[in-house]
This record gives C-alpha cells, structure tokens and sequence, in this order.
C-alpha cells in the first residue's frame, strides 16, 4: 500500500495543500498546534471514513468554509487508486473511488492503516469497548463481511433493546425477540468466529515482536475473552450455545431492557509471564505491549492482505528513547512500509538516511528535504 499524493482543500487548518509523497519514511516536522496531525487525521479519514479524534465531521471542514475536500492517489497490489472525499456541512457526504460513488459500507480495506499514537496506551488501560475497537478495526479493513456484518449487529442490538424495554412496560410480547434473535445469533457468531481467529494470529505476532523487543525477557501472550462463555477452547458449536443462553437470559434481558450476552461485552487479556497486564503490568510493559501489538497489526494486514498498510506514527516519537526510536524507524524503513511520522524536532532523525522531511507552519508545508 503507497500513498503517491494528498491533496487536501479547506481541511482542517490547510486551505489548499498538495503534497507528492515518499514511498517509505515521510517525516513532519513543526512546532504545536501548526497541522501535523491534521495530516495524519486525512489519511486516516480517507482510510476508515471516520476521524480517531473528533466524532462530527463537520469539525473536520476549516472553519471559513462550508466544504472540504480529501483527494488521495494510491496504490494497491500495484494497481492505482484514487478516493476522493467531499465534505459539506450542509449536505451528505460524498466519497468517490477512482471516480464512482461509493457508500461507507464499501469503503473499509479499500486504503488500509495502522495509526499508533499515545492513545493507545488506553487499549491496555482502558475499558473493554477500546479493545473490541481495536480488534473491529483491524478486522474491518482486512474483511468487508466482517465490518458490514458488525453494522448489522450493532443496529440489531439496538432494535433489541428497544423491544426489551416495551416488554418490560407490558407494551410488547416476550415472543417478539424471536424474531430478532433468530437475526442476532448468526450475526453474534460469525463476529465471534472472525474475532477468535483474528487474536490468535495477532497474539502469535505480537508475542515475537514482545520477544524481539525485551531481548527475550517477556512473553506476551493475548486471549479473548467471551462473556458469558468463559475458558472456551474454541468457539465451534458457539451458535447453538448462544441460542441456548439468549433464551435462558429473556427474563433478565427484559428486566434490563438491555441484552446482557453477545460479542458487544467481550474482551481482550493481555498476559506479560503469566501476569495480567492491565492490573499488574509496570508502566515499560504496558509500553512495550502496546508496540508490539501496532507493529502485531502491520504484520496481520500484510499476512491477510498480502501487503503493508500504510502506518502512522502520530507523536509518538517523543516517548522512545533514541536506541528504540531509531532501530523501530528502520525496521519500517527496511520493510518497505510506507510510514508518516509528526515530531516536533527534526534533529530526532538525523541518523536516518532517505526519509523525506517537511517542515509545518501554520497549514503550510514545505519540503526539507528529499
Ligand atoms: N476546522 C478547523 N479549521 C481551521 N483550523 C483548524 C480546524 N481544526 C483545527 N484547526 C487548527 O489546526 C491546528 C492544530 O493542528 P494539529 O492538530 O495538526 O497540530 P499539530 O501540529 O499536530 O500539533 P501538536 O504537535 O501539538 O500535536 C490548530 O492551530 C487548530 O486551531
């Protein structure tokens, strides 16, 4: 995956920004608050079709104007794209790939990234539901099915829940579910057989580069854990299982107004030597579980897809020592990843040679070098 162009109009803080690309290290360099980031947000965008940062789009669109424009040339599997988004805070968006109108649910997998920013410490700290993004994203981009068939999941659950709290109020028939469970429950297993193939791969990566990292000193191991369905080895025959404790589950379910067993309540365990990261692991393991699990990503895609995404590395530099930041900056380099780094001092890379450097001032960018 290369990102040959960017052209980017009323985004954010760049009224009109044309950037030709490197195919490897891209390096962009500025002071606070001068539109690093803005850059990496587009890319992402353009990618999954939603910001990491901001929930709205129209925060996306520069504040003096009422549309934005992404335009992004591409390739994949060594065949050109192009996906255009045109933003408006008046009317629908529109995305456009190599000149046709496509909807959201087409669009995952189509520009695949990896972004990895300080936020993603909280993929360890954090509650369940930032694991289960993480896992959905990775599994979005690499199976459409997978990401369509989520939509329909969720908006199941939600019709679910509303039919719950109308029999709790004597307003609808127990007998109802049927009809939305007999919907829920392949939905719920097909999400669970995906997801539980996914973590293996991605627990068997991560461990090497865990490995790799601590100079053999930590086992990484990660599990997914099932609500509901605890110490499982494997989820086949999950679908009858489910069937049975959904039913089980009605009265509470109606008492709730909510349904209390599915997929939207797993979770991940991280292990570091047999101890529970999340609550036992010291701040350098956390870290260092949080790299493996980015660089654990790069390697699912390619081995799923055939090829690197494209990563972003969103202030993250600042936190690696410079033996880490160097030697992970040319492990990306000599893999041919092509990758897009914000720091804020350029003298950080002066040992790496053929990375192409920008400087960014105030929604301007101009070449450094390369
Ligand atoms: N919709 C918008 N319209 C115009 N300017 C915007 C908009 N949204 C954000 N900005 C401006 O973009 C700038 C922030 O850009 P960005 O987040 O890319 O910073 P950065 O260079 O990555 O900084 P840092 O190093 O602090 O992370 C700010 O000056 C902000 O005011």
């Amino acid at each position: 995956m290369n990102i040959g162009s960017i052209f980017l109009r009323n985004f954010r803080n760049y009224k009109e920004l044309k950037l030709n690309l490197s195919p490897s290290l891209n390096i962009f360099i500025g002071n606070n608050a001068q539109g690093k980031t803005n850059i990496i947000e587009s890319i992402y965008y353009a990618a999954l079709g939603t910001s990491y940062r901001i929930k709205n789009d129209n925060d996306l669109i520069n504040w003096q104007d009422n549309e934005a424009f992404i335009n992004i040339d591409f390739t994949r599997l060594d065949i050109d794209n192009n996906i255009k988004f045109h933003l408006n805070k008046l009317k629908r968006r529109q995305i456009l790939l190599n000149g046709d109108n496509i909807r959201q649910k087409d669009l995952p997998g189509t520009l695949t990234t990896v972004l990895f920013s300080p936020e993603d410490l909280l993929i360890i700290k954090g509650a369940p539901a930032l694991r289960r993004r993480f896992l959905d994203i990775e599994l979005s981009q690499t199976n459409l099915s997978y990401y369509n068939n989520l939509v329909k999941f969720n908006k199941i659950i939600v019709q679910r829940n509303n039919l719950l709290k109308k029999i709790r109020e004597h307003k609808q028939k127990a007998e109802m579910l049927d009809m939305w469970d007999a919907q829920l429950i392949p939905a719920a297993s097909f999400i669970w057989e995906k997801r539980w193939e996914a973590v293996k791969k991605i627990s068997s990566f991560a461990a090497v580069m865990q490995d790799n990292i601590s100079n053999n000193q930590e086992k990484l191991l990660i599990k997914y854990k099932i609500f509901a369905f605890e110490d499982i080895a494997n989820v086949s025959g999950i679908e009858e299982a489910y069937k049975d404790k959904l039913y089980a589950n009605r009265f509470n379910d109606i008492r709730r107004g909510a349904t209390g067993i599915g997929p939207h309540h797993d979770d991940l365990e991280l292990f570091v030597n047999n101890i529970n990261l999340k609550n036992f692991g010291s701040q350098g393991q956390q870290r260092t579980a949080v790299l493996s699990l980015k660089l654990a990503e790069l390697e699912y895609i390619k081995d799923t897809l055939g090829q690197y995404p494209v990563l972003l590395l969103d202030d993250v530099m600042s936190e690696l020592d410079i033996n880490r930041r160097e030697k992970m900056v040319l492990f990306f380099r000599d893999k041919n990843i092509q990758t897009f780094i914000t720091a804020t001092d350029k003298d950080m890379f002066s040992n790496i040679s053929k990375a192409k450097l920008y400087s960014v001032t105030a929604g301007n960018v101009e070449v450094i070098n390369g």
